[in-house]
């Protein structure tokens, strides 16, 4: 399965339902809502009650990215507000697998995240917990950064030890993905792209159309 999975953070937020609409109209069924709380990343972002907002109107699958720290504290309030997937950073929280366990327990599917500067080794003991696995190709806290070549490794080792695991879990690249990268992560094994800049800078529904036309080649 591969999906397109638009990050909402370069969406404009004077006309956002418009945006998503736009979105849903080309032909997307996820969409990425980055929560960041200026603590575990620079900058700070929104919170629940965008996300409770917008699921008044959408029915895209809300895949939550949160960059903030001990996310397991508000694993009920997210829930609340409509997510169906919410993804923490490994480097976010103490007791990982117990918080990976929480999101379940509560319903929803499950991501753990990576840094650029995190190897996917440390992900071991946690693959049988999650749906998908989150590999940042950018520092996360900003959008319309550059993909960080070395990233490419990490997927194509993740994919492997996924794959020598038996496992099914999808392998998700944010962070500098357009048409110049696409292909390369796609080789590499991820199956979730995030775009943001790449789909809401410009004209969304040709953007949108262009990025899925290369996924399906596949
Ligand atoms: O998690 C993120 C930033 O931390 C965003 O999802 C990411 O930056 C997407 O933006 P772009 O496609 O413009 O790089
Ligand atoms: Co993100």
């Amino acid at each position: 399965m591969y999906q397109l999975s638009p990050s909402i953070l370069a969406a404009d937020f004077n006309c956002l339902g418009e945006q998503i609409r736009q979105v849903e109209e080309a032909g997307v069924e996820w969409l990425h809502i980055d929560v960041m709380d200026g603590a575990f990343v620079p900058s700070i972002s929104f919170g629940m009650p965008v996300i409770a907002s917008i699921r008044k109107n959408s029915s895209l699958f809300f895949d939550v990215h949160l960059m903030i720290e001990e996310p397991g504290r508000y694993i009920e309030e997210f829930k609340k507000s409509g997510a169906d997937m919410l993804t923490v950073h490994a480097e976010a929280c103490k007791h990982l697998d117990s918080t990976l366990r929480e999101i379940r327990k509560a319903g929803m599917k499950v991501g753990v995240a990576i840094n650029p500067g995190t190897p996917v080794s440390q992900l071991e003991c946690v693959l049988d917990l999650v749906d998908m696995v989150l590999v940042m190709t950018v520092n996360p806290g900003f959008g319309g950064q550059s993909y960080i070549e070395s990233c490419t490794g990490k997927v194509q080792k993740l994919r492997k030890m996924i794959t020598d695991a038996g496992l099914d879990v999808d392998i998700q690249v944010d962070g500098g993905i357009n048409e110049k990268t696409i292909d390369k992560v796609l080789d590499a094994g991820a199956n979730i792209l995030v775009a943001g800049s790449a789909v809401f800078g410009g004209n969304i529904g040709e953007n949108v159309r262009r990025l899925k036309e290369r996924m399906e080649r596949r």
